[in-house]
């Protein structure tokens, strides 16, 4: 496995390593130890899979507060997204920076959401189904979000007018939004 560091503190793309042969391919999606090796210490204890029907779905940017804040690990089984990770701790020292990268069926790459991250992603394609493993349970009444259009953050998404979902629209501006 292969480890990107990016210019967000304890964000990281993996790129797993691929065993192709003439019946197809085989890779390790996910090994505790090989993550731990690289200090990627998460426990996780929940999957999720989301399917979205068309290109321009943008589900964003969530996170759960407090001691539910999760960590997240990434990844596209058909498709391709553009995703993101936003510091939202406060003191760090890239806090309110952004990480995006395009994670697709075909590049394999995953990418590892540390937890005091936002996160969020838009469908480059139609029909995309994306993967992930949480290190936190869901939480609904710790459940918060900023806008995915926030001026401050300006995350350069290739989308000018998403599908988004109505609890997605109303979401809070990076001034507004709840860390604690
Ligand atoms: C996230 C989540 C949602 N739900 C339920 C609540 C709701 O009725 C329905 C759909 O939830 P949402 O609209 O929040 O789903 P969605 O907009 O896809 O939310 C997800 O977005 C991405 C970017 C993330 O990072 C995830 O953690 C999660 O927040 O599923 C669960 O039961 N468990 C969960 O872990």
């Amino acid at each position: 496995m292969k480890v990107i560091e990016t210019d967000v503190l304890g964000v990281v793309v993996l790129e797993p390593l691929l065993f192709g042969d003439h019946r197809g391919y085989f890779f390790e999606s996910y090994n505790e130890r090989t993550a731990g090796i690289h200090g990627l210490t998460a426990r996780f204890v929940q999957d999720n899979e989301s399917f979205s029907e068309k290109a321009g779905v943008l589900r964003g940017l969530h996170y759960q507060i407090g001691e539910h804040a999760q960590a997240k690990l990434v990844r596209v089984v058909s498709g391709s997204i553009f995703d993101v990770a936003v510091d939202i701790r406060k003191g760090s020292e890239t806090f309110g920076r952004w990480f995006g990268t395009v994670l697709s069926d075909r590049n394999k790459r995953q990418l590892y959401v540390p937890k005091g991250m936002a996160h969020g992603f838009c469908t480059l394609e139609a029909e995309t189904t994306v993967l992930y493993k949480a290190d936190a349970f869901y939480h609904a009444v710790s459940d918060r979000g900023i806008r995915w259009d926030d001026p401050h953050l300006a995350i350069d998404w290739p989308v000018d007018v998403p599908i988004l979902s109505g609890k997605d629209e109303s979401l809070p501006s990076w001034e507004d939004a709840d860390f604690e």
